[in-house]
């Protein structure tokens, strides 16, 4: 397990590690399929299978530096489109920063000019490819959501409750964890029933704070609040079933991984009314944390939607939040009670 001195930001042993900035390009055919490369044999991690790039050469804007190395490697020109993410990674001898850019057109036909061999692939098949460590979070910001929902518990009534999840699926969240604290059980098992149709019927993902059996008897994924997470000896649902953890230092992080949890949240980042007085981690620390394990990370404390993009130039999937997500409308909005018992 790692301690957790050496993810803290400006730590001995991460700085001294020479810096690497590599640009990689997410190219989509017009069937949807996406170009991975295969490092050739004789080079660093041969045999894996990546996004086309290579390292940004001294003086070099990334932009260029892709437009190089897709030149030189595929024999296309290329337009660079919009940025998916950068992933800071720590190897044994660098830190890596992975930053990974869709790639908008390109003129030519791909070809392995330095001999590697090539592939298009379904987005849905992606994980079948033996991929370096930090491309494990780019498959991920590729296929799943961007952003979790956290529930506040609901007030007096059910109905309000209700129409607010509504909303926040139809605002676009796939993804979303049932937490109520504060509710008895007959009452928390009829919420989650009518989640778990409103859910259904567009698709997105349910998990369970903090109960095992109530996940598997609704066989629906569960979230593991991070003291349960320190208590876990083995992945407490099968593997296909959604597994997730709230996670706040390095330890908890690489007992998420060892355990094959399928994401994890990390915060806050920010300062916010669920948890008065404390202040935020930032994105410094988010990215000390980040470096140090491959599995899909979403920032949570204080973000929203309008935060995706800066939570993805840190190496985070997205944001998770309660009210940052939550539907819109005064029905909607968690009251103090849920504030206090956002943890
Ligand atoms: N291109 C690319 N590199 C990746 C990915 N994932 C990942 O960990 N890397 C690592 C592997 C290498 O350590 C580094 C890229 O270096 P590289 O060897 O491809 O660099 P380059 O194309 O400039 O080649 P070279 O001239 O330095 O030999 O980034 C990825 O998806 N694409
Ligand atoms: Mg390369």
């Amino acid at each position: 397990m790692i301690p957790p001195s050496t993810a803290d930001a400006g730590g001995d042993v991460p700085q001294s590690r020479p810096s690497v900035h590599v640009v990689a390009g997410v190219i989509t055919d017009a069937r949807g399929r996406i170009l991975l490369a295969r490092r050739a044999p004789g080079r660093e991690l041969a045999g894996l299978w990546e996004f086309p790039g290579g390292k940004v050469d001294p003086g070099e804007t990334p932009d260029g530096a892709l437009v190089r190395e897709l030149r030189e490697e595929l024999g296309i020109e290329v337009d660079i489109g919009a940025p998916l993410m950068v992933v800071p990674h720590l190897t044994p001898s660098r830190r890596l920063h992975l930053d990974v850019r869709h790639v908008r057109a390109w003129r030519g036909t791909p070809k392995g000019c330095e001999g590697q061999a090539l592939a298009w692939v379904q987005p849905g098949r992606l994980a079948r490819y033996d991929m370096p460590a930090p491309d494990r979070p780019v498959v991920a910001a590729l296929m799943q959501p961007d952003r979790c929902l956290v529930t506040p518990s609901p007030g007096e009534d059910d109905g309000p409750w209700l129409d607010a999840l509504a909303g926040a699926l139809a605002a676009g969240v796939r993804r979303v964890q049932f937490r109520l604290h504060g509710v008895d059980d007959h009452r928390r098992r009829r919420l989650l029933a009518a989640a778990l149709q409103s859910c259904g019927a567009v698709g997105a993902q349910l998990l369970v704070n903090g109960d095992a059996a109530l996940a598997q008897e609704a066989g629906v994924g569960l979230h593991l609040p991070a003291a349960q997470l320190r208590g876990c000896g083995s992945r407490p649902v099968p593997a296909g079933q959604l597994l997730s953890a709230s996670c706040h230092d390095a330890d908890e992080l690489a007992l998420a991984e060892a355990l094959g949890c399928d994401f994890a949240l990390v915060g806050p980042v920010q300062a916010t009314p669920s948890h008065p007085g404390q202040p935020g981690i930032g994105w410094a620390r988010f990215e000390a944390l980040r470096e140090h394990v491959s599995l899909p990370l979403y920032a949570i404390g204080g973000l929203g939607v309008d935060d995706i993009a800066t939570a993805r130039s840190h190496g985070a999937q997205g944001v998770a939040a309660i009210r940052g997500l939550w539907g819109d409308g005064p029905a909607g909005q968690p009251g103090a009670a849920a504030a206090a018992s956002a943890r």
